[in-house]
């Protein structure tokens, strides 16, 4: 079941660092939410907050609450391991385990949760979360060969059924077209749009028209002065983010004055 996100009070440091200061936002689920922002803004730190992510870069630390469906995902009693699990990732790079085939990467994660399946079995989840990633069609007959063999457009598809095999609540991607050709990145925008009816979607990125395109709501973040912590400006439907800011300097990023 897909679950919303409630940030509050949100200030993540990296050692002395503060990148991000006071974040306040929900995230709704079955929606795409898109942060956009200038680099350096803080937009992945964020992302990477809502999976406890941000913590394994050395030096990283997080004050604040991070809820899903109001349970604490910071919580002492808490193992970020079975949060990664629930917040599943996809990154800006396509990233498949080089060496294993396109059929056992679908199924790594699978297999580390340590549940035994039988091969019927398997053999289904990978075709479904392949057909889910809509590229069951063009790998179902070299199911065994490398998944670093297939074009990028395609590695990035193998990367989202790895991470829905898994059946994640939430699905957090970091500008995961940004490595990819037009083409590529309709079809991962296309797989956004159906991928939304089932999970929470959280994407970063740089490109306006994809925010525009993909998400519901869409998150502004800014830096208030070089050196100083990302903010969040403000956040609201994509439409009126984009046809009618409520905050000046929303407008003249999206019209490319600034960033
Ligand atoms: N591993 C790290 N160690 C130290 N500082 C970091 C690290 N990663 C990011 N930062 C700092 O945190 C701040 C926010 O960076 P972050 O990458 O989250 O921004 P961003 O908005 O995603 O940028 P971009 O759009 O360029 O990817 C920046 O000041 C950055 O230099």
């Amino acid at each position: 079941m897909a679950k919303r996100i409630d940030v509050h009070g949100l200030t993540a440091y990296y050692g002395a660092h503060k990148a991000i200061e006071d974040i306040t936002m929900h995230v709704e689920p079955t929606s795409v939410t898109a942060f956009i922002g200038p680099s350096g803004c803080g937009k992945s730190t964020l992302l990477r907050t809502l999976n406890r992510m941000h913590e394994v870069t050395p030096g990283g630390r997080v004050e604040g609450k991070v809820l899903l469906d109001n349970e604490d995902l910071y919580g002492p009693e808490v193992d970020p391991v079975a949060v990664r699990r629930t917040v599943g990732m996809v990154f800006q790079r396509p990233n498949p385990f080089p060496t294993m085939s396109i059929y056992d990467n679908v199924a790594a994660g699978l297999r580390l949760n340590g549940i035994r399946y039988r091969k019927s079995e398997l053999d289904d989840i990978v075709e479904r979360n392949l057909r889910g990633a809509n590229l069951w069609h063009e790998v179902k007959d070299r199911l065994n060969r490398p998944g670093s063999g297939l074009s990028g457009g395609q590695q990035q598809r193998l990367c989202i059924a790895r991470a829905i095999a898994v059946e994640p609540e939430v699905l957090l991607m970091d500008e995961p077209c940004s490595a990819l050709d037009p083409i590529s990145t309709l079809a991962i925008e296309d797989l956004i749009d159906k991928l939304k009816t089932r999970y929470t979607i959280v994407i970063v990125t740089h490109n306006m028209q994809q925010a525009a395109r993909v998400s519901d709501r869409t998150a502004f973040f800014n830096l208030p002065a070089v050196g100083r912590p990302g903010r969040l400006i403000e956040v609201d439907a994509t439409e009126k983010i984009f046809s009618n800011p409520s905050v000046p300097d929303t407008e003249d990023y999206i019209s490319g004055r600034f960033g």
